[in-house]
């Protein structure tokens, strides 16, 4: 110790130099302590203490990093840090199935969600990812190729999902340009194709310079009429000359561009208070996870939307309605307020008499079979669903549980209906009142089916035509003389609405159009202007989600004249 405390000498200034090794503070302290040391020569250091030493050092280190090691091994090991925030992956997985596996993105999606333990704002972001980037898959194509000089179907399909859900976020929700340029590079690494990372980068890239306005600019520029609105509101040119007519066909068609605009609006949860079976008061603010829900209060309901047009109509403002107990248990149910205000056309626009039929013709899953059987149990009325897919008839089985004495559920195609022999539920002249709500293109839905435009086909719209003609025959033939048929479709397309009815009228004589319009104004809740021309001749119920905040449902009621 002395020694060293000598050569610090080094207290002017060298204390480092030869004593490190042994503390330098140790030997600093020495010759602060004792001034008395200062001069003497330090001892030299011989070979043998040398290597001593540095075997000390060395054991020194080794106990060091063994112990370091062991420290690190007790620690829980470390996740790997997400190269992709989830929200991003489990939108690009849902995009993903539907453009590569013909997925429902709105069936998918929520389990997606469950399984990577989304909620609140989290679950939020990946639903606007995914349902914003499916609903503008055409417009964002267009821009994608503006941007990256090539067409669409150059893009090897997973990037080009890539660039889709970039191009939303960059467009769509305006969120920050690194953030989704960033991730989705990261994205297209994980989905296999890193060789395609720079292009990916490069698009978005081009992209994230110009805003939004600028590239519908670009994206117009050589376009006008239907196929202008085609490409500024996202729609198939051919959906938007369909909507154009049914408008047209309702004294509308000057709405078109407040139409398109309305499908591209997710809309509010909308839910029907089962008469009989719960009142709308107690399914108000009867949630358990504080789900607020409000009898269509106009000022919680988009400005394209008006008020509520069903009676038995809620609208939840926020939370999960699963939470409510009277929808957990079926009294309550999520449903469209115009498929509600279709199925009380024919339960309400006529008294019922005691112990009437009334059949469902393509029930499932079953939405409007719950509303009817809980008015037909309040009237004195039996309903008969019939759906054809066994698994949609289980859903209609499960629809009707909450009634306590559920309907009778039959497996079959409803066009056997009229056909059998007199007397049986198959035969002719069975029904007071029928439901036929026709398969149909859903082209009134799309609001709530963000992909569904991209993936219809004007072709569909022939054959479903010809099998919603042959089951309205076959309902005709069921009716008693006297009874109630309505007709509906989610779809506003002539061929599948005003089309078919004329073409039924045509075939059988004796069947006659009620003035729907007319039978729905004392049910629903305000005046819904089905005839704005006051064209007295039109029998047709249309409604419209930019002025209805319903789906665009097509509701004609009809009759058969009673017998002689
Ligand atoms: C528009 S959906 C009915 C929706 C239902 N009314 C509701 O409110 O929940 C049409 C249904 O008709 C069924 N369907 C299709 N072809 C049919 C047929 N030939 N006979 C009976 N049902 C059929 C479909 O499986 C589908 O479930």
């Amino acid at each position: 110790m002395s020694g060293a405390g000598g050569r610090s000498g080094g207290a002017n200034g060298r204390s480092g130099g030869a004593g490190r090794g042994r503390g330098g503070a140790e030997r600093s302290g020495g010759a602060n302590r004792s001034g008395g040391d200062r001069g003497r020569r330090a001892p030299r250091e011989s070979a043998d203490d040398r290597e001593a030493r540095s075997a000390r050092e060395e054991r020194r280190e080794r106990a060091d990093r063994d112990r370091r090691r062991a420290e690190r091994a007790a620690e829980p090991p470390r996740p790997p840090r997400p190269r992709v925030t989830l929200p991003r992956q489990v939108a690009y997985d849902v995009i993903r199935a539907v453009t590569a596996d013909d997925a429902y993105a709105n069936l998918l999606l929520p389990s997606r969600i469950a399984e990577a333990g989304l909620t609140g704002r989290d679950a939020g972001f990946a639903t606007e990812l995914a349902y914003g980037t499916l609903r503008r898959l055409g417009y964002y194509d267009r821009v994608i190729e503006l941007a990256a000089g090539r067409e669409t179907d150059r893009i090897d399909p997973p990037v080009l999902d890539v660039l889709r859900l970039g191009a939303h976020q960059l467009l769509g929700m305006e969120l920050a340009p690194h953030a989704a340029v960033d991730e989705s590079v990261e994205l297209t690494r994980a989905a296999g194709a890193k060789n395609a990372s720079g292009f990916v980068n490069g698009v978005l890239r081009t992209i994230a310079r110009d805003d939004a306005a600028i590239w519908l600019r670009r994206a117009t520029a050589h376009v006008d009429g239907d196929a202008l609105l085609a490409v500024e509101h996202a729609h198939p040119l051919w959906v938007v000359e369909a909507l154009r007519a049914a408008l047209a066909a309702s004294g509308r068609e000057a709405e078109l561009a407040e139409l398109l605009a309305a499908d591209n609006v997710p809309p509010r949860v909308n839910l029907v208070a089962l008469p009989g079976l719960v009142e709308p008061t107690e399914v108000v603010g009867a949630s358990t996870d504080g789900a607020a829900l409000r009898a269509g209060a106009a000022a919680d309901i988009h400005p394209a939307e008006i008020d509520r047009v069903s009676p038995l109509g809620l609208v939840a403002a926020s939370g999960d309605p699963a939470a409510i107990p009277a929808v957990a248990d079926g009294r309550a149910r999520v449903q469209d307020q115009g498929s509600q205000l279709a199925a009380l056309a024919l339960s309400r626009s006529r008294p019922v008499e005691p112990g009437e039929r009334w059949l469902d013709v393509c029930a499932g899953p079953g939405g409007k079979a719950a509303l009817l059987a809980a008015e037909a149990a309040r009237t004195g009325a039996t309903l008969l669903a019939n759906e054809l897919v066994p698994a949609r008839a289980g859903l209609v089985r499960r629809a009707l549980d909450a009634l306590p004495e559920p309907p009778e559920v039959l497996e079959g195609d409803g066009r056997r209906f009229g056909s059998g022999p007199a007397g049986s539920i198959t035969g002719p002249e069975q029904f007071d009142r029928i439901l036929l709500d026709a398969p149909c293109t859903g082209l009134g839905a799309l609001r709530r089916r963000p992909e569904a435009r991209w993936r219809k086909h004007p072709d569909d719209v022939a054959e479903l035509a010809v099998l919603q003609g042959e089951l309205l025959d076959a309902a005709v033939t069921a009716l008693r003389p006297g009874g109630l048929i309505a007709y509906v479709t989610c779809s506003p397309h002539l061929a599948e609405t005003r089309e078919v009815v004329a073409g039924a009228l045509a075939r059988h004589p004796e069947l006659r159009a009620v003035d729907t319009p007319a039978a729905l104004a004392p049910i629903a809740t305000r005046d819904l202007e089905l005839t704005p021309d006051g064209d007295a001749a039109d029998t047709a119920a249309q409604l419209w989600p930019h002025r209805h905040g319903t789906d665009a449902m097509f509701i004609q009621l009809l009759t058969r004249t009673p017998a002689e």
